[in-house]
């Protein structure tokens, strides 16, 4: 579904992304971690095209997108989640998820993401700016799930979400991936939650992944910062 050969991105003249390589099979959920400033974001935003990549190829279903413009590679089924700025927020929730569909022909999807995040649904009316971080974190994720993405790169949903909503999060992501097939790529600081959702872990360091981990390896701390590179 997605494979990665030898990426290379940054920002000016500063290279951050140094040959990242890796591939992700359909309907597999994949969690990346490494420590802060080694290129996670950097490789998402690369992925979907807000960074242009330098060298190396992004293949997307069998498709070469490495020039792609981002707006094709939505509509060619890439979502993404970016870290804590996934919504409109002088927009209502309602019309945050109305954005999310722009484009969709298939039937709206707002009404299975209204049952499957119930949380969303009494605050339809208000702005996303009032909301609480979890909920946000919930709308980013429901406005990026309306535009029916086959793939959804995700950057640390637990970022300023309290546990609970945290843990919750990820029951009700799971249930939607298995539903809807979906292929994840994950971004998250939080061992615990990439533990639960993961089927794989790559590991990232300095712009590379070093490694690839079994989520049941997670609960290792001293083997965590021995690959990590502590
Ligand atoms: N717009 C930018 N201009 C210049 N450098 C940037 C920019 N955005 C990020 N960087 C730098 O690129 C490096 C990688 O950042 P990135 O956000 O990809 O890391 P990360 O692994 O996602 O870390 P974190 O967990 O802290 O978000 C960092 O050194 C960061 O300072």
């Amino acid at each position: 579904m997605l494979e990665v050969e030898n990426l290379h991105a940054g920002y000016g003249r500063i290279g951050i992304l140094a040959g990242v390589s890796f591939s992700i099979a359909r309907g597999e959920l994949v969690g990346v971690l490494g420590h802060n400033g080694m290129g996670k974001t950097t490789l998402l935003k690369t992925l979907i095209g807000e960074l242009q990549a330098s060298a190396g190829v992004i293949r997307y279903e069998g498709r070469d997108v490495t020039r792609v413009r981002t707006a094709h590679r939505a509509r060619a089924g890439m979502g993404y989640v970016p870290q804590g700025e996934g919504v409109f927020p002088d927009l209502t929730v309602r019309e945050n998820l109305r954005m999310g569909e722009l484009g969709v022909i298939e039937q709206s999807a707002v009404p299975e993401l209204l049952e499957r995040f119930p949380i969303l649904r009494p605050l339809l009316d208000r702005r996303a700016r009032m909301l609480s971080g979890g909920e946000r974190q919930v709308l980013a994720l429901a406005r990026c799930l309306a535009g029916r993405p086959n793939l959804v790169l995700l950057d640390e949903p637990s970022d300023g979400v309290q546990p609970s909503i945290v843990d919750d999060i990820a029951e009700r992501l799971q249930a939607l991936r298995s539903a809807w097939n979906l292929t994840i790529l994950l971004v998250e600081q939080d061992l615990k939650l990439v533990a639960t959702l993961a089927q794989r872990v790559l590991i990232m360091q300095k712009g590379r992944i070093t490694d690839e981990l079994a989520p049941s390896a997670l609960g290792d701390r001293a083997l965590i910062s021995e690959r990590m590179g502590l």
